[in-house]
């Protein structure tokens, strides 16, 4: 259906749903268990609690990084949420909420790796390896970032880090929240820096472009979330 930008608030009470698109491939944000058939994370939380303060329920719709913004410029869902990237691109066809995290691109390797692996010219090296999913900011960043280095694409960023555990590639450059996350779910691994991204990013939720008074509500959400300690909950949830 094609809501008129302006009612799309009033829209999502009235269908009692609120469409979340989600990548379902991106821990700690979005992921899709496949044996549980249920999507868990942050985001997944969050969307969860929007749509309870709406009065609505959560149904969320699966994407991936490469048809995320032609699925939603194309009303498959009223919200997109799951570790977005906030970018100028983006904007240029979608509004963004208020940022809710403020991280950046970062690189982890084995952990043996590590002091070899320090800057982009540490990588950008053509004996290295770089690992990336398509689709994503990931891929815009080694793109525009590396010329020397052997670029690999992997699709499955789920099982994306076991690649550079057993040898297939070296390194991958992520969202330091994600590095520092996967470091814990593959010893071995290690997140290079994190503290100190190579490039600065915010993360935000899809809005759809005009919907003015469902930005105002969701920044509203969002704020108080985050003053309640709601957010900070559930992140810690997620983030152990
Ligand atoms: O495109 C974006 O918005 C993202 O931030 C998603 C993205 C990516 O850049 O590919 C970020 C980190 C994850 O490894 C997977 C997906």
């Amino acid at each position: 259906q094609n809501i008129g930008a302006e009612n799309q608030l009033d829209a999502i009470i009235k269908d009692g749903k609120l469409r979340v698109c989600t990548t379902g491939d991106y821990k700690p944000f979005t992921f899709h268990d496949k044996t549980a058939d249920n999507y868990q994370g942050i985001d997944i939380d969050l969307a969860k609690s929007l749509a309870s303060s709406l009065g609505v329920e959560a149904e969320f719709v699966a994407t991936t990084w490469k048809k995320l913004l032609a699925d939603f410029t194309t009303g498959k869902c009223d919200i997109a949420m799951g570790g977005i990237s906030v970018t100028l691109e983006r904007q240029k066809q979608v509004f963004f909420s208020e940022p809710y995290l403020v991280n950046g691109k970062a690189p982890i390797a084995r952990c043996e790796d590590e002091a070899k692996f320090q800057s982009i010219a540490d990588i950008d090296k053509p004996d290295v390896t770089v690992i990336v999913n398509p689709g994503g900011t990931n891929e815009k960043f080694v793109r525009e970032k590396l010329s020397d280095a052997k670029i690999e694409i992997y699709p499955d960023n789920v099982t994306i880090f076991r690649q550079i555990l057993d040898g297939k590639a070296d390194v991958m450059i992520a969202e330091s929240v994600e590095t520092e996350l996967q470091e814990k779910l593959h010893p071995g691994l290690c997140a290079i820096n994190p503290e100190k991204p190579l490039q600065y990013g915010e993360m935000g939720y899809m809005l759809p472009e005009g919907a003015v008074v469902f930005k105002a509500y969701v920044d509203q959400w969002l704020h108080l979330a985050k003053a309640t300690g709601e957010f900070d909950r559930i992140y810690a949830s997620h983030v152990k």
